[in-house]
C-alpha cells in the first residue's frame, strides 16, 4: 500500500512543517495558520506540541518553562490536554483561566484597575439617570446597578486579597467576574512587569480559534509579540470564517505583522465533496481561501427542504424531512429519530421546545444572572436535580445495593460525619431507606410529579440538601404568573423557581439530557469545532427571534437594510456577512449528508436565490 502524506497532497509546503519550524527556542517565529473547516487545526496544534516537547524536554525542565495552549471551551482543553498526555510542560487553558493565571496575586494593581473602573461606571450611570425624564424599568435598574458599584468602591481598600474563579460563581465583595478579568489581562500583560513574566514562562503561546479571542485580549497577545519576538513565539490557529462570537477581533488577519509565517492548510478532511463545494461557495463572498476535499472524499448528499410552515407548531415536518433524506441518501439511520442525526437549533429554546424542556428552560433563561450558570449547567438548582436526583433515580431502576450506593455517595444523611454522631444508625438508615421509597413512589406507574413534590420529598425527609434560594421558593408556593416588575434579583431568581416548582419533573429530566452535550440536538454556535455524520440545520429567523442573525436576509427573502449595505461595502461586519459564517460553520459539520431546513414566509424566494447564488441545484432544493 503507498502511504501518501500531507506533503505529497498538498501543493503548499505542508503547513505541519513550517509551523514546527517556527516552533523554535533559539529563533522563534510567530505564525498565523489559515485553514478552513475539518483542515485538522487540532491535529496540527498537537502534532507541533509534541515536536517542540520531543526536541526541547530537557531545556524547558531545567528553566522551569512551559509551552502554554489557550483553548475557547473547557470541552476543547481537556481533549488537547489528554491528546498531549496530560504532560506537565504544557499548560493548556481557557482564555479565563490563562487571563486569571497572569494577573492573580496583582492585588494592588487590581483595586487601582477596579477603582478607576468603577469611578467611570457610576459617572456613566449618573449621567443616565439625570437624562431619564421619569423613573422607569431601565432607570431603576441603573439605579441599583449605580448603588451596588457605589458600595464596592467604598470597601475596596478593605479588601487585601482578590478571588475569581473561572468556572464558578463569583460572589462576594472579592470576588472578581469574567469580564473585569479579561478587560485586565488585556491592560497588564502588554506591560513589565506581565510582559516579561509571560515570555519567561511560556516562550511559546498557541491559541486555538483565535478568530474568536476576546479583541482587546489578542491585541494585547499581539503587542507582547512584537516587544519580544526575539523570545516569544505567538502561534495563531483558527478560521476568520468561523468567527461567531461578537467579542473576536475583526480582520485578525489583517493584523498579522509581514514577518510572521502564514502557513495554510486547504484540504478539508471531514466532508464530501458535495459538502466542500457547498462551503466553498458560501466563503467565496467572504474571502478567497478555498478548499479541497481527501483524496477520496466520499461524494456526500446536500438537499435543502423549504417550507412555509409556521415556526414552533408541528415538529412532525423534521421527522418526515429526516425520512426523505433517509431515501435520497439510502442511509437508513436519518429516518431513526432524532437521535440518528444532529439537529442545529439556532436557540437553546428551540431544543427545549423539541425536547419539551422549554418550561423549566425559560423562566431560568428570563433572568440575567442565572443565564450563565443555566448554559454552563453550575446553576445550584440544576447540580440538585442533575447531579442529586437524577442518578438516584436511575439507580433505583437497577438494584437496592446500586440505589443505596448512589444514595451513600449524595446524601447528607449518609455522610460519615453525620453518621458517627447519630445516636441511634440502625433507626438512621430505615430513615434514608424510606425516604427513597417516597421519592421512588412519586414515579410510579409512569407518574410524572411536579417539581415541586419531588423538592418537596427531598426536603422533608432531608435526603439531599436543597439550595436556600429554592426552600425560599417552595414556601411560596408553585407559581405560573408573570415575573414581578422590578429589577431585584433575588426576587426574580425566587420568582424563577416558583414557575419551575409548577412544572412536570420530565422536563427538568429532558433539560438533564440537553445539559450532557449527549442529546441529538446542539446550537449553530456550539457545534464549533465538532463532526457529525448526518446534520440537519435548522434556519429559523422567526421562532429564534434573535437579531445578530438573519437567514431570511442571507437567502434574500428580506432585504438588507442600508445599515447592512453600508456596513458590507465598507467591509465592516453586518447580519449579512455574520449569518454567512454561521451557515458555514454548521455545514462544514457534516462528515456524510446535510439537510438544511428553512422555514421562512417566502419559501420560493429562498429556493431562487440559493439556486441563483449556485449553492445549491435545482434537484437540491424541496418544497415541502
Ligand atoms: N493529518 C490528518 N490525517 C488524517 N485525518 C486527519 C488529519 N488531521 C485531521 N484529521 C481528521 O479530520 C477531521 C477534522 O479535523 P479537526 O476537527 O481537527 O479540524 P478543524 O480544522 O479543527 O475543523 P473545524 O475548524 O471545522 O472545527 C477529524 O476527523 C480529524 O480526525
Amino acid at each position: 500500500m503507498i502511504v501518501t502524506t500531507e506533503i505529497e497532497m498538498d501543493d503548499a509546503p505542508s503547513a505541519d512543517c513550517i509551523i514546527e519550524q517556527c516552533l523554535n527556542l533559539e529563533q522563534p517565529r510567530s505564525f498565523f495558520l489559515y485553514a478552513g473547516a475539518g483542515s485538522g487545526k487540532t491535529y496540527s496544534l498537537v502534532m507541533a506540541v509534541k515536536s517542540l516537547k520531543d526536541r526541547e524536554r530537557q531545556r524547558l525542565t531545567f528553566e522551569g518553562r512551559q509551552i502554554a495552549i489557550i483553548t475557547y471551551t473547557n470541552a476543547a482543553r481537556d481533549e488537547i490536554a489528554r491528546r498531549l498526555e496530560f504532560d506537565p510542560l504544557v499548560v493548556v487553558s481557557t482564555i479565563h483561566a490563562f487571563s486569571w493565571k497572569m494577573i492573580q496575586g496583582f492585588n494592588d494593581d487590581i483595586r487601582e484597575w477596579l477603582r478607576v473602573k468603577l469611578a467611570n461606571d457610576i459617572a456613566e450611570l449618573d449621567d443616565k439617570i439625570r437624562r431619564a425624564r421619569q423613573p422607569n424599568k431601565t432607570s431603576l435598574a441603573n439605579q441599583a446597578s449605580r448603588d451596588s458599584k457605589a458600595r464596592r468602591l467604598n470597601d475596596l481598600d478593605n479588601i487585601p486579597t482578590f478571588t475569581y474563579s473561572p468556572t464558578g460563581d463569583n460572589r462576594g465583595r472579592q470576588a472578581l467576574n469574567h469580564t473585569e478579568v479579561i478587560q485586565m489581562a488585556a491592560q497588564f500583560i502588554p506591560e513589565p512587569p506581565l510582559l516579561n513574566i509571560l515570555a519567561d514562562r511560556h516562550p511559546v503561546l498557541l491559541i486555538d480559534e483565535s478568530q474568536d479571542t476576546n479583541g482587546p485580549l489578542m491585541d494585547a497577545f499581539l503587542r507582547v509579540q512584537a516587544q519580544v519576538s526575539d523570545r516569544f513565539c505567538l502561534g495563531l490557529l483558527g478560521d476568520m470564517m468561523q468567527r461567531i462570537y461578537n467579542d473576536g477581533k475583526e480582520r485578525l488577519d489583517e493584523s498579522i505583522p509581514d514577518d510572521w509565517a502564514k502557513p495554510e492548510k486547504r484540504m478539508n478532511r471531514r466532508c464530501p465533496t458535495r459538502i466542500v463545494d457547498l462551503i466553498n461557495v458560501i466563503r467565496a463572498n467572504a474571502d478567497t481561501h478555498q478548499q479541497k476535499p481527501k483524496p477520496g472524499a466520499i461524494e456526500g448528499t446536500v438537499r435543502m427542504f423549504c417550507t412555509q410552515q409556521a415556526p414552533g407548531q408541528d415538529f412532525s415536518l423534521e421527522a418526515r424531512i429526516a425520512e426523505r433524506m433517509a431515501e435520497v441518501t439510502g442511509d437508513p439511520t436519518w429516518a431513526s429519530g432524532t437521535a440518528g442525526r444532529k439537529t442545529l437549533i439556532l436557540e437553546h429554546k428551540m431544543a427545549g421546545r423539541r425536547m419539551g424542556f422549554e418550561g423549566v428552560f425559560t423562566p431560568l433563561y428570563n433572568v440575567d444572572h442565572l443565564r450563565t450558570g443555566l448554559l454552563d449547567g453550575t446553576l445550584p438548582i440544576l447540580k440538585l436535580f442533575f447531579e442529586r436526583v437524577a442518578p438516584i433515580l436511575q439507580a433505583a431502576q437497577k438494584d437496592s445495593f446500586t440505589l443505596m450506593e448512589a444514595v451513600r455517595l449524595r446524601s447528607p444523611l449518609l455522610d460519615p460525619s453525620y453518621m458517627k454522631d447519630a445516636p441511634d444508625q440502625l433507626a438512621l438508615l430505615e430513615k434514608v431507606g424510606s425516604a427513597v421509597q417516597t421519592l421512588c413512589e412519586l414515579f410510579s406507574n409512569d407518574h410524572d410529579p411536579l417539581i415541586e413534590a419531588v423538592a418537596q420529598v427531598l426536603f422533608e425527609t432531608s435526603l439531599l440538601d436543597l439550595p436556600d434560594r429554592l426552600i425560599e421558593a417552595m414556601l411560596a408556593g408553585a407559581t405560573d404568573e408573570a415575573p414581578p416588575e422590578t429589577t431585584d434579583r433575588e426576587a426574580l431568581e425566587t420568582h424563577a423557581y416558583r414557575m419551575l416548582l409548577g412544572r412536570p419533573y420530565s422536563e427538568m429530566a429532558a433539560l438533564a439530557d440537553y445539559a450532557d452535550e449527549l442529546s441529538p440536538f446542539d446550537t449553530h454556535q456550539g457545534v464549533k469545532g465538532l463532526e457529525f455524520p448526518r446534520v440537519m440545520v435548522i434556519i429559523n429567523d422567526e421562532e429564534a427571534g434573535g437579531f445578530l442573525f438573519s437567514y431570511d436576509k442571507l437567502l434574500g427573502v428580506k432585504p438588507a437594510s442600508e445599515i447592512d449595505i453600508r456596513n458590507e461595502r465598507d467591509g465592516k461586519d453586518s447580519s449579512l456577512s455574520r449569518t454567512r459564517r454561521l451557515l458555514y460553520v454548521t455545514c462544514s459539520r457534516a462528515e456524510e449528508s446535510l439537510a438544511i431546513v428553512v422555514y421562512t414566509a417566502q419559501p420560493e424566494v429562498a429556493r431562487a436565490s440559493v439556486i441563483e447564488a449556485e449553492w445549491l441545484t435545482a434537484d437540491e432544493v424541496v418544497m415541502i
